[in-house]
């Protein structure tokens, strides 16, 4: 072990804990009372969560994520106060930003007490909030015994360390919060590895406020022992500890590709066998699992909190023409996701471009499905924009037709005419969606023998990357081929069949 990782707090005794921790499966989601009560909200505990912040970046790239539930039940968010600043939009609009902000709190396994919402023009330069709104915030916390402070947005590191002083309680704002759901969620060990250098990404530019309260301490100790002078150590800690990190981040790049080669070569194995592949998509808790579990009598993890989905749950459906279908159940979108988990979460995204049909579930019964819709279709066209893939054609599924609002629900069936309206819970339309499915679904290979022109070289290029050739001969008129192709394929061929 190197200097520079014996003073970084708690990288190695605390690690060597972690398995009895990972091993317990609930360790993720029900530790949050244990420390209730425990917590002092003075500035040292700040610090020493700052520490441990760190240090869970730290040792995920050692540990890969393994350390994370750990790392998250320390950090876990008790009690919170949610602060919003609401700068354009309607105040129907803030407000339901403001109670996704609290579902996504309560699934991190916090107890929300109080919210308040400030209308500015933009967000305040130093505190975000602007000084007023900081000293009520303050009352706030200390009417309420607060330990936390969720802010919904993304604060710079000069706005987190600038409110904290006024507030006096750790505040953490909306893309952390994810990150860290996230963290607590991913099962898979690329799952892991993809939220660590998500969380990683985030964590770098803000290791300043961070790296200054260590590079304190870290000078503090080296000048009570007799060391060197205060001001070099700190410095030179900070810097230790960033290419340490860009370093794991690096590392972790190189698992993930290795890890993602490894997953392209399944998914093409599948795509060969030419069963077609359905990814379900839709914005966190419209029901995307329930209606995977209707469709299949799978038994995928149902839950009322956000982002349940995290690894991508694949499982086959028997069509009613009796093919076979794979459909894959993806992460949940949300407003405003961070940037760094769009990227982070393409190993369950990349399944979109993929896919041969995308089953796009919305909440019937939310109050705004439309804006629903669109969150999630802007991430769609990123994603497949990056790809330079081509959209696959989209089915709309409308659920929670039995809990939503009958007016509402005559608007939507007016607005959105061509999308399936059923309930994954009472089973209503779920058939007729199942129909719906086969019908759309690329039906299966059609055995040709054509004799192509040479001028039509685009059509054997077709031939080979969406069949299974079994014989290719080059004669004087042009490309002979026997293959199975898909059946559209087959229309464009049928001019140059050859019969047999
Ligand atoms: N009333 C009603 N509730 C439903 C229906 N379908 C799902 N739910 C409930 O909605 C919640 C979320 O369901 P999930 O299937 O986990 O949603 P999801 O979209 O997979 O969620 P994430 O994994 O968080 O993205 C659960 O509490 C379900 O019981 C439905 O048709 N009607």
């Amino acid at each position: 072990m190197t200097d520079s990782e014996r003073q970084d707090p708690g990288v190695d005794e605390q690690g060597k804990q972690v398995p009895e921790h990972r091993d317990s499966p609930d360790a993720a989601g029900h530790g949050a009372g244990e420390r209730s009560g425990a917590r002092e909200p003075s500035l040292g505990q700040m610090q020493l969560e700052e520490r441990s912040s760190l240090r869970r970046v730290e040792g995920l790239s050692t540990e890969l994520a393994d350390v994370t539930e750990v790392e998250q039940r320390q950090l876990r968010l008790e009690r919170v106060v949610l602060v919003g600043v609401w700068t354009e939009g309607t105040a129907a609009q803030a407000e339901t930003s403001m109670s996704e902000l609290a579902a996504l709190a309560e699934t991190a396994g916090s107890t929300v007490l109080e919210a308040l919402i400030q209308r500015r023009d933009r967000p305040d330069a130093s505190t975000y909030i602007g000084s007023g709104k900081a000293a009520e915030l303050r009352d706030v916390v200390k009417a309420t015994g607060a330990d936390t402070v969720i802010c919904d947005g993304e604060l710079s590191p000069a706005q987190l360390t600038s409110l904290e002083k006024v507030v006096q309680v750790k505040v953490v704002d909306r893309t952390a919060l994810i990150l860290d759901i996230f963290a607590q969620h991913a099962t898979s060990r690329e799952g892991k590895a993809q939220v660590s250098l998500a969380q990683m990404e985030y964590m770098l530019p803000r290791l300043r406020g961070w790296g200054e309260s260590m590079s304190r301490q870290a000078g503090g100790r080296a000048g009570s022992n007799g060391g060197v002078g205060l001001r070099g150590p700190g410095e030179t800690k900070i810097e230790t500890d960033r290419r340490r990190i860009r370093s794991r981040m690096a590392k972790l790049r190189r698992e993930i590709a290795h890890m993602k080669n490894a997953r392209d070569v399944k998914r093409h194995r599948r795509n060969t066998t030419g069963v077609p592949s359905v990814a379900i998509v839709g914005y966190t808790n419209a029901g995307k699992s329930s209606i995977l579990n209707a469709l299949t009598g799978a038994g995928v993890l149902v839950q009322n909190a956000l982002f349940a989905t995290l690894d991508p749950t694949t499982r086959r459906i028997v069509l009613d023409d009796g093919r076979e279908a794979v459909l894959t159940d993806t992460v949940g979108f949300v407003r405003h996701l961070p940037t760094q988990l769009v990227e982070a979460f393409r190993s369950t995204l990349e399944e979109v471009d993929q896919a041969d049909l995308l089953m796009h579930v919305v909440d019937g019964s939310d109050e705004f499905p439309l804006e629903q819709i669109q969150a999630v279709n802007e991430v769609i066209a990123d994603v497949l924009r990056d790809a330079g893939a081509d959209a696959p054609p989209e089915l709309l599924v409308v659920n929670k037709i039995d809990a939503a609002d009958p007016v509402e629900l005559t608007r939507l069936r007016g607005v959105l005419d061509r999308a399936h309206f059923v309930s994954a819970r009472t089973g209503e339309g779920v058939e007729a969606l199942r129909s719906n499915l086969t019908e759309l679904l690329p039906g299966p290979g059609v055995e040709v023998g054509v004799l192509v022109p040479y001028s039509r070289g685009d059509l054997v290029a077709r031939i080979h990357a969406e069949g299974t050739v079994s014989l290719e001969r080059h004669c004087a008129e042009g490309t002979e081929v026997r293959a199975e192709v898909p059946r559209a394929l087959a229309a464009a061929l049928a001019q140059y069949s050859v019969g047999g």
